[in-house]
């Protein structure tokens, strides 16, 4: 186990009752706070492998440490130090605010302790909703409370399942500014989402789970680089019917309509733009004007779970 590891799994397997093998041979180390995004189409094993952490599921077989404490042997150590927000918001309507989160704290058994409590609270910006019964609150505030009773324990490590579900473009923007806060406060975040643009925002570290089995876990910034693709767009001046022979050997292609030519490459790839350029005047083309594009992690993501 690495020394800095906020949670770790080794040979991580759960065949469910009726037979199914939902995760296979999973081995991760989550880094002490990061924000790790784990992806995975529907059915991946996403929910699967966050329950089988939290004690939710039993594992068939494999072993996870969190925060040095086995989750199997250890399992009221392991589970205090993880906070976790499910995707559905599951309070009482009429309790306030702040008994709310009181409570959940109350429930792991730590001792009182307001102080904290209104830190929790001021820093998801909740303080002046304290005394608001739950259910006059709006949603993206409720999902904020839902965060503040997973915290309300004082865990090091915070699940968040799907948490931008359902929430508006502004309120997730404010949400992934908190979450951010939360780790430069020491917290390890490890979320699950079907939005890439959040994992490309948020993320450190990515994880990708397909089928069962985690196909790829890398630094954000080295899939992109490493995996992603870059674009250079031609727009021409006059369209053209076809991709003239002498250009079929380059990665050239045509849109429909014959009024751009599109390059693409790896983006690490060392490309000669003026060689090109002069390829296309030999052919005849003469762009009117020439942009750059780089894929995203949807894209990258689309074809990583394609090619398996
Ligand atoms: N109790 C169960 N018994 C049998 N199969 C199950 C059980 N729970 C989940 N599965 C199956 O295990 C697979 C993984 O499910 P899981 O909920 O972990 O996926 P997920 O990646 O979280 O998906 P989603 O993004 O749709 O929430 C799915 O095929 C699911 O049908």
């Amino acid at each position: 186990m690495q020394q800095d590891s906020a949670i770790h799994i080794s040979g991580l397997n759960k065949t469910y009752a009726n037979g199914f093998g939902a995760l296979s041979n999973i081995n991760l180390d989550i880094k002490r706070g990061e924000i790790f995004a784990l992806l995975g189409p529907n059915g991946a094993g996403k929910t699967t492998l966050i329950s089988t952490v939290c004690g939710i599921v039993q594992p068939t077989s494999g072993r996870i440490t969190v925060a040095g404490f086995d989750s199997a042997q250890q399992y009221r150590a392991a589970r205090a130090a993880l906070g976790l927000v499910p995707q559905e918001i599951s309070t009482d309507a009429f309790e306030s605010v702040w008994n709310t989160v009181s409570f959940s704290r109350g429930l792991f058994g730590k001792p009182r302790n307001d102080a904290y409590i209104q830190d929790v609270l001021k820093r998801l910006s909740l303080w002046d909703k304290k005394d608001e019964q739950i259910r006059r609150l709006s949603g993206g505030m409720k999902r904020r409370v839902m965060i503040a009773k997973a915290l309300s324990h004082e865990p090091s490590i915070l699940f968040l399942d799907e948490p931008s579900a359902g929430v508006d473009v502004e309120l997730r923007k404010s949400m992934w500014a908190q979450v951010r806060a939360l780790r430069d406060a020491g917290v390890t975040i490890i979320l699950t989402t079907h939005y890439l643009e959040e994992a490309e925002e948020m993320a450190d570290r990515i994880g990708v789970i397909n089928k069962g089995k985690l196909i790829l876990v890398e630094d954000k910034h080295t899939i992109m680089q490493k995996m992603g693709k870059r674009q250079m767009i031609f727009v021409l001046r006059q369209p053209l019917a076809t991709l003239p022979a002498t250009l079929h050997p380059q990665p050239l292609v045509l849109d429909d309509d014959g009024s751009t030519l599109t390059w693409t490459y790896d983006a690490q790839a060392e490309i000669d733009i003026s060689a090109m350029l002069d390829q296309l005047q030999a052919a005849g083309i003469r762009p009117k004007d020439i942009y750059s594009r780089q894929s995203n992690l949807e894209e990258i993501f689309m074809e990583l779970v394609e090619a398996v």
